[in-house]
């Protein structure tokens, strides 16, 4: 769909009529960095600000979030139609946020012959200053997604691309026979709505929506969300709710001040290096470390408990290994221990028949009811503590060797990828430093698990169980094989 912009010059003139203030703060169309960085637009202070000052007062009838959306759609039969046709992606704070965004994408498009379509409202102008590209990994070309095979964001990536194409054909299955939809957006001749304006509904949504404090609402606040990211201690402002005035607040960070000239910066999350991609779409200059990664995980086909641990467990399928604060690698992972876990050890499944006549899947350990949320402080304080242990060093260990072998397989194509039409050379030199950050982090992990598995292979139960275990009949691949 073609869509309708509005210079980011403009937007202190919406901000004007629309009661949001900028105190000595101006809308800056275009900042790059003191490295070169194209940070897009940004907020630029214009007077000396210091500690808890405010920099930007959003009232909060203007943020953009799933409430928002539900008000909207109490005055505008249009969008009540559509939100109420599609009531799964309306409970979703950010599908019901995307529906908004392109059903006003729509009311603004060139492409729009309805023009009795959608009513007046401040989000109307709002959106044709948000971006109409936002390199984010969703938006790469073939040829970008490429030079991701092996990093953790390739599989993330995937995931998502897959839920997006999910979201639109389901908006598209529950939209075919409302009229406005069908001329708008589906019949051949006069729809324009396609996959790549969901796509892009996300990017906005995703790299601008606030969660805000005291549980005041999840969404895009208009102006605050021009401030742009700097990381740990070089943010200088934060975003707060002023419950007296009701109103979205950027203020000056506590133990800093703006100077007239700064740029008005927030820290966007602490995630990792990946996170920071697929989320906002660069990583920026001082990023040293990937800092985490999640690793997806599978329990053999073969553990014939495999599908009952699955249901129960209701776990991420995977491993996430970060760095904490100490600087020390560390792994979290709910699923590890249910696959490294079996009958033998006191493993079991029960159907149960609930009160209503249903069937319920339980898990028993040792003979009693088992709270799946409970499986690993039970292991740690096991007799088999250092064993189980051990099993899940070992698988972990295994994925993070098998994901550095993937990344290093991969490294000559990264190489011979340029010089092509096809990569943008940011994209080129972001994926670049992920790679390289995540080999990092995959090295440093395999280094410390290797440690840990060494020491707890020193434990004398590991020593007794191994004993036991050679004394009967085990074979390579058995979960006590941790050559
Ligand atoms: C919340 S918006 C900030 C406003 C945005 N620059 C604009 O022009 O609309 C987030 C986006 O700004 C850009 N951005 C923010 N901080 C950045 C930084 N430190 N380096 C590079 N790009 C940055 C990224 O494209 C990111 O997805």
């Amino acid at each position: 769909m073609r869509q309708t912009s509005l210079p980011l010059e403009n937007l202190q003139a919406w901000s004007r009529f629309n009661n949001v203030r900028l105190f000595d703060v101006a809308v800056e169309a275009h900042i790059i960095a003191d490295n070169g960085d194209d940070h897009g637009g940004g907020l630029l202070s214009k007077a000396e600000h210091t500690e808890a000052q405010p920099l930007v007062a959003v009232p909060i009838e203007l943020v953009l979030s799933k409430e928002r959306v539900e008000e909207a759609a109490k005055v505008d039969k249009s969008l009540k139609e559509l939100i109420e046709a599609v009531p799964t992606l309306v409970q979703n704070d950010r599908t019901a946020v995307l529906l908004f965004l392109v059903y006003q994408m729509t009311i603004n498009s060139p492409d729009n012959n309805d023009h009795a379509l959608g009513v007046n409202n401040p989000f109307a102008d709002y959106v044709k200053f948000l971006p109409k590209d936002i390199p984010l990994p969703i938006s790469y070309t073939a040829d970008e997604r490429e030079l991701l095979i092996g990093t953790s964001l390739a599989e993330a990536l995937d995931q998502k691309l897959i839920s997006l194409q999910r979201e639109f054909d389901s908006l598209k299955a529950a939209t075919e026979t409302i009229p406005w939809c069908e001329q708008a957006w589906w019949d051949e001749i006069t729809g324009s709505l396609d996959f790549a304006d969901w796509k892009l509904a996300d990017a906005v949504y995703r790299s601008r929506a606030l969660e805000l404090p005291r549980g005041a609402s999840v969404g895009m606040v208009p102006v605050v969300d021009m401030a742009n990211h700097a990381s740990d201690d070089r943010y200088n402002a934060r975003f707060e709710v002023d419950e007296d005035t009701g109103s979205v607040l950027l203020v000056v960070r506590d133990g800093k001040s703006v100077k007239k000239g700064d740029e008005v910066t927030i820290m966007y999350g602490c995630g990792g290096a990946c996170e920071m991609i697929f989320s906002y779409g660069f990583l920026e200059e001082h990023a040293r470390s990937a800092r985490e990664m999640f690793l997806g995980l599978s329990i053999p086909a073969d553990d014939p408990l495999r599908k009952a641990k699955i249901w129960v467990a209701q776990a991420a399928p995977g491993v996430r290994i970060y760095v904490d604060d100490a600087d020390q690698v560390r792994w979290d992972s709910t699923f590890v221990w249910w696959a490294c876990i079996n009958q033998e050890d006191g493993l079991e499944f029960r159907v149960e028949r609930t009160v209503d006549g249903d069937t319920e899947l339980k898990a028993l350990w040792r003979d009693s009811e088992l709270d799946p949320n409970t499986l690993q402080a039970k292991l740690l304080e096991d007799y088999l503590r250092d064993v189980f242990v051990l099993r899940g060093t070992v698988m972990v260990q295994q994925r993070v060797e098998e994901q550095g072998m993937r990344l290093a397989a991969s490294e000559d194509e990264y190489d011979n990828a340029l010089p092509n039409t096809q990569i943008r050379p940011f994209v080129y030199e972001t994926v670049g430093r992920l790679r390289k950050l995540e080999m990092d982090l995959l090295t440093r992990t395999y280094e410390a698990l290797e440690e840990q598995k060494n020491r707890l292979l020193e434990s004398p139960v590991v020593r007794e169980y191994l004993g036991q275990n050679r004394s009967g009949t085990e074979v390579r691949d058995s979960p006590e094989d941790f050559s």
